[in-house]
């Protein structure tokens, strides 16, 4: 993996700001204008404003900013300014995570539950510059399918791993192995393997725990399962969860992250989810609790 090789061992604070990355969401209305909005907050706080080729494709004229490669904009940025939903930070956070560069969210998306700030809230990223901020660490996983001797797919994941049927009528079997030792096997239309960051993410829709994002550790969580047996499963994070799909019937089965095109996995691929080695960074300014978000944003008859 690319972004695995090039790490960097700064760790990156928040110390002296001198260049802030803008990543916004191109597929987003509106975006050319948020943009400009948040250079201009940056710029007022004396730092200057890293955009990518990507953002320049949604109308924005270079001229004021410095237009890097993704791995530079990694290597310089000191923090980043997502403008988004939790789409555009789960995108973010597996190539932000091994320069170890914070993010902060601005909310452009529907839910937003990740972000910090809801976009008429721009000017409170000035906080982060006053020093008036904390940073979460998030644990992420790692993500890698063995075929034979090979590793012919991986990935980090801030939420999940999901391996699912593609065939949406089929059912499918799984064998779950905890450090290499059987745990069930699972009949149903797939699972999750969740962070604490996913468990408010599909692994809640599943029936899954909330787990409060400082925590550590992998859930496991049966996406309508087939059968009398646990409705999910908690794994120190420094266990090793391997997943074999046993292909009985014609349905195909699939891997995927963070909500990411799938993988079609064979017969005899074992698929490993683990800690990762990074974290997501995730800037708060504004002190509010966890428990307060899930019952703002996640809560029946939200937008
Ligand atoms: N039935 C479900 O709930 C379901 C099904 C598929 C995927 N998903 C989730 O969608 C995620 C991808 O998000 P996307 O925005 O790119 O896709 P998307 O646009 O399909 O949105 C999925 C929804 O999940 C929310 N979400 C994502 N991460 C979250 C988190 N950590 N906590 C709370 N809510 C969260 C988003 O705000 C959005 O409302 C996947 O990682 C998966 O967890 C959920
Ligand atoms: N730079 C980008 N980063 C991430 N996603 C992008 C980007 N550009 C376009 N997209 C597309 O936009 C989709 C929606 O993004 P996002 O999840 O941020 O918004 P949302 O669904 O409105 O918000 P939320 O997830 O908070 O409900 C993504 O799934 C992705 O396909």
């Amino acid at each position: 993996m690319e972004h695995l090789q090039s790490m960097t061992n700064k760790q990156k604070k928040c110390g002296t700001i001198r260049k802030v990355l803008l990543w916004p969401n191109t597929g987003k209305k509106g975006m050319a204008f948020a943009v400009r909005q948040a250079a201009e907050v940056i710029r007022e706080f004396g730092a200057q404003v890293i955009l990518t080729d990507l953002a320049l494709t949604i109308g924005i004229k270079p001229d004021g900013f410095l237009v890097y490669s993704v791995q530079k904009a990694m290597i310089e940025a000191d923090f980043i300014v997502v403008l988004g939903g939790d789409g555009t930070i789960l995108a973010m956070a597996q190539q932000a995570a091994p320069y170890h560069v914070p993010i902060l969210g601005v909310n452009l998306g529907h839910v937003g539950f990740m972000s910090e700030l809801e976009f008429p809230e721009l000017r409170l990223i000035g906080r982060v510059f006053n020093g008036e901020y904390t940073i979460d660490e998030r644990m992420m996983l790692d993500v890698e399918v063995l075929r034979g001797e090979e590793i012919v797919y991986r990935t980090m994941a801030l939420n999940e791993a999901i391996i699912k049927t593609g065939s949406i009528f089929r059912i499918s079997l799984l064998d779950i192995l905890c450090d290499r030792e059987p745990v069930c096997s699972l009949h149903g239309d797939g699972v999750i393997i969740s962070t604490p960051t996913g468990s408010t993410a599909y692994s809640l829709a599943a029936g899954g725990p909330v787990i409060e994002p400082s925590a550590e550790n992998i859930s496991v969580v049966p996406i309508c399962p087939h059968g009398v047996q646990p409705r999910s499963y908690l794994f120190s994070p420094h266990r090793e969860i391997c997943i074999q799909p046993r292909f009985f019937n014609d349905a195909t089965i699939f891997v995927s992250s963070d909500g990411r095109r799938g993988f079609e996995l064979t017969d005899g691929d074992h698929v490993f989810v683990r800690k990762a080695p990074f974290c997501t960074r995730l800037l708060r300014v504004k002190g509010n609790s966890f428990y307060s978000l899930l019952n703002e944003k996640l809560t029946i008859g939200r937008n």
